[in-house]
Parts: C-alpha cells; structure tokens; sequence
C-alpha cells in the first residue's frame, strides 16, 4: 500500500506496528518532558541557594561525579555513554546559564548565613 506524501508522489503506507510503537514513543517524551520540568524546578532552587551563599554557578566536582555515575548507568543499561554525557551535558549548560543569571539578580545583597551549619 501506498499514500500521498507532502510532495504529491507516494511513499508505502506506514505499518500499523509503527503507529503502536509510536504511541510508547509519545509516552517517553511526554514523561521526559515532566522529568526535566521537575529538575528544573530543584535545580532553580539550588541556584538562588548557591547566589545566597555566594556559591559559584558550576561545580565540577559535582559534574565529574555525575558524569562517573551516568557513564556505568549507560553501559549497564545499554546507551552510549558518549551519549549519555553529551545530554548531560547539555542539560547541566542550561541549569549553569541559570544559575548565572539567578547570580546576576541577587549580586550586591549580603550572603546569607546558613544557621544550620
Ligand atoms: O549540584 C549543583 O551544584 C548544581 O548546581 C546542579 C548541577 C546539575 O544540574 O546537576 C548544575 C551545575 C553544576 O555544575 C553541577 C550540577
């Protein structure tokens, strides 16, 4: 079977186990969607934390702990790790460019003590 494509020639039907696998697909990205959503709210709070206590907006040391954990998470589970790290990294970018800025709208207030340590 065949349909119309979008340039007016046809292109074979698409399998109906496609649009099922589809559907899961859709499934992951919405959930992944909600996880980011949600780490970026923790994240946006570590930020005003770090710009209270004059924290600097990147730690690597936290990034290399992340980046050792993720890669035997990756090979036990299947996923390029080089992967793996490239979105890490192009997350923990963005959370930076945020802390940043977070930075840049308390400069100038005193840091705040944290009574609990
Ligand atoms: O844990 C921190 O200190 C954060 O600021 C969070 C976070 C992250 O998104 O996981 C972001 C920047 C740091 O370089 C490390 C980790």
């Amino acid at each position: 079977m065949t349909e119309p494509h979008a340039d007016g020639t046809q292109v074979p039907s698409v399998p109906p186990e496609i649009l099922t696998l589809r559907q899961s697909i859709d499934n992951i990205d919405a959930a992944l969607v909600h996880l980011l959503a949600e780490r970026f709210k923790f994240t946006r709070r570590v930020g005003e934390l770090k710009a209270q206590g004059g924290l600097p907006p990147a730690d690597p040391a936290r990034d290399q702990q992340q980046i050792d954990r993720l890669t035997g998470i990756a090979e036990a589970s299947g996923l390029d790790p080089a992967f793996a790290e490239q979105f890490r990294e192009f997350i923990v970018s963005e959370v930076i460019r945020h802390h940043r800025s977070i930075a840049e709208a308390h400069q100038g207030e005193a840091p705040v003590l944290d009574t609990y340590s």
